[in-house]
């Protein structure tokens, strides 16, 4: 790592200020420039954490796509996006990799207002397919000639909308589409299911394409065979190809196939890349790579290949950041535990056992944890399906995933009244990966679902208390959600506890009922000792289960003059719009301030600085409390006068 903060660039990555200096480099430079990259990419993610993995894959791919096609007349969607850094690079961002990741940075994704060649922000995966056939689509009718260009990993390929959008791009041999796979084998862990299985059959038969060439060579070095001979063998070439490398898979939904080719050999993915343009019509174009090429510490790291670490050391690959103890360690171990007590228990990932927290119980009872892929709607509707056998399936998903599984939560589970345990990781503002990974909106989306309870746990104790208690519910589903990060150091320990809330601050004649939330019940007894410091005395009560509203909060926030509620999510229909309608269900006035995450898309950077920005931090709280009870205090003065 050089001495001072920018990233190393060499001269030839310092040459390019916009794609066009990319494109017009000799193709001789292009190996030198890949090396360039790649130390370049090390040298930048190293510092700021991000994906390195899956851009040390993509650095030929990315450089091919880019000479064989015209961005931005040509459009190019990535899957995921986060396997974009190159693209960054080769359309003049190189210069502003030091600030990755990072308030006012750039994103870990494409971003529109960053530059015109980019295209789709959202950092879900398997979206690109259906992007692709959009855009391609909208091409067709308008008669352009612009070529869309998709690059989706094996991975997002396990993703049910990629199938939906191969169904109907098979449908059209107009759309000028080239999908490219980028197929590393891996998502994080080893891509899992069938699909998987016939990549890999492709992948390990590397030989036939130079058993071919041979053949080849042979037939054409005996002049008397001629034609004939070459006829036979074009069709023995199919033949082989199909009997050595069973890619029916693709054809048979009747789009081209191209490949496997090496993702790595710049001459072979620039033919490959030509040949499929030059279809003019939906095209596969399967590129072999590895995850974490050309750096030894990622290619070594054989659980998930260093696809997304914080801060690194350049050289060794060892996290540099200090290693707190973490909410998903506190449930990886709590699960186990909980697997060894009860036999039902079964734990079903998408693609995620490490990030998780599964992992450890994959390890222990691998016959008990499902790995599905990036497939978060099956998960959910296989871990029903797994429930109305006598199983209790623990589905640990990131709370933004499980936007996409709100269909199979409310009808496959909840209207089964079925036992599953859904567990969010990543709920509420995570911060470096930007607006499409907050997991804010799970309490509004999830409250809605009848006979779903959610809790909140707010310190490592009250996690393993809560997810115990959640395991014990056999007659409808239960959902826990808890933020990136670490554990606070110290459990918030109650003082005392009124009908089943946890009183975390206690005053007599207090004046004021704060109701935390899960993370936030640390932000919220600071608060409280601020306001107690200007002797404004506020109670503060964390429900532990906050979905439904429990009724002895709703009496108790009812003998107040003022409640305030803190939650880590959208205030839109968050935990303090359902305790508000809950005080005027019971026909109390009582006036409700709800801190939360403005609806909104709220721009990358740290979870701090988010919250921050939010207004979710004690000064903010104590600030905007203070000031509502002194506008109270002037108003029953004036009214009393
Ligand atoms: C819907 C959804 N689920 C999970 C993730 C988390 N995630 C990000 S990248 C990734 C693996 C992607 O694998 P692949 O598509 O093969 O790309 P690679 O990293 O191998 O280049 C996963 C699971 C996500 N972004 N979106
Ligand atoms: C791209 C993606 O969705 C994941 O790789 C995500 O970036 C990981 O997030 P964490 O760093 O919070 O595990
Ligand atoms: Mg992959």
């Amino acid at each position: 790592m050089n001495p001072h903060d920018e990233p190393e660039m060499g001269p030839l990555l310092s040459s390019i200020g916009a794609l066009a200096d990319f494109k017009s480099l000799d193709e001789d430079d292009l190996p030198e420039l890949a090396d360039e990259l790649r130390r370049f990419l090390v040298d930048a993610v190293a510092r700021t954490g991000g994906h390195i993995g899956p851009n040390l894959g993509v650095v030929e791919l990315t450089m091919a796509i880019h000479r064989v096609f015209d961005s931005p007349h040509d459009q190019v969607v990535f899957d995921t996006g986060h396997q974009s850094y190159v693209h960054k690079a080769l359309t003049g961002r190189a210069g502003d990799f030091a600030g990755l990741r990072g308030r006012g940075g750039l994103t870990g994704y494409p971003s529109r207002a960053e530059s015109p060649h980019d295209l789709v922000e959202n950092s879900h995966a398997s979206t690109s397919l259906s992007y692709a056939d959009g855009l391609a689509k909208a091409h067709a009718l308008s008669g352009s000639d612009r070529h869309v260009v998709a690059l989706v990993g094996d991975g997002a390929l396990t993703g049910g909308m990629c199938w939906e959008a191969l169904n109907n791009i098979a449908a059209r041999d107009d759309l000028k589409l080239v999908i490219v796979v980028n197929d590393n084998g891996r998502s994080y862990a080893p891509t899992v299911g069938g699909l998987a299985k016939r990549l890999s059959a492709l992948r390990l038969n590397p030989g036939y394409e130079p058993a071919l060439r041979k053949i080849q060579e042979l037939v054409e070095r005996i002049p008397v065979f001629g034609r004939a001979a070459y006829a036979g063998l074009h069709a023995a070439k199919t033949g082989l190809k199909d009997a050595l490398a069973p890619q029916g898979m693709f054809s048979d939904l009747g789009i081209k196939y191209v490949g496997p080719v090496d993702g790595h050999d710049l001459g072979e993915l620039t033919l490959a890349l030509e040949r499929a343009k030059g279809f003019g019509g939906p095209v596969i174009v399967h590129a072999l790579t590895e995850k974490g090429r050309g750096w030894a510490p990622a290619r070594a790291d054989e659980a998930e290949q260093m696809h997304s670490p914080p801060a690194f050391d350049p050289i060794t690959g060892e996290p540099v950041g200090s290693s707190k103890r973490r909410w998903t360690g506190v449930f990886a171990d709590e699960l186990v535990a909980q697997a060894n007590l009860r036999p039902e228990v079964v734990a079903i990932t998408a693609a995620m056992p490490g990030p998780t927290g599964v992992d450890k119980l994959m390890k222990l009872h691998p016959n008990r944890v499902f790995d599905v892929g990036i497939a978060e709607q099956h998960a959910v509707t296989s871990a029903a399906g797994l429930a109305m056998n006598g199983m209790h399936p623990v589905v640990a998903v990131y709370s933004t995933f499980m936007n996409r599984a709100f269909d199979q939560t409310v009808l496959d589970v909840a209207m089964h009244k079925l036992p599953v345990t859904f567990v969010l990781d990543r709920a509420g503002i995570t911060g470096p990966d930007g607006p499409s990974h907050y997991g804010i909106w799970d309490t509004s989306i999830f409250r809605v679902v009848p006979g779903l309870r959610i809790a909140a746990p707010r310190d490592a104790a009250t996690l393993r208390e809560e997810f115990a208690e959640a395991l014990t519910v056999d007659d409808g589903p239960t959902m826990l959600r808890w933020p990136t990060g670490a554990v606070p150091e110290q459990d918030i320990a109650a003082v005392d506890v009124h009908e089943g809330l946890d009183v975390l601050v206690k005053h007599e004649d207090d004046e004021l009922l704060i109701t935390a939330c899960g993370s936030l019940a640390g932000t919220a007894v600071e608060a409280a000792s601020l306001l107690a410091a200007q002797g404004i005395r506020a109670t503060v009560v964390d429900p532990r289960w906050i979905s439904p509203v429990p009724d002895a909060l709703v009496k108790l926030a009812g003998q107040y003059p003022l409640v305030a509620t803190v939650e880590d999510g959208i205030r839109t229909g968050g935990f303090g719009d359902a305790l508000a309608q809950a005080l005027r269900d019971s026909g109390d006035e009582t006036p409700l301030v709800d801190f939360a995450v403005e609806r909104g898309w709220h721009p990358h950077g740290s979870r701090g600085e988010l919250l921050e920005d939010l207004g979710l931090t004690p000064a903010a709280i104590a600030e905007r409390l203070a000031a509502e009870v002194h506008r109270r205090g002037e108003a029953e003065a004036h009214h009393h006068h």
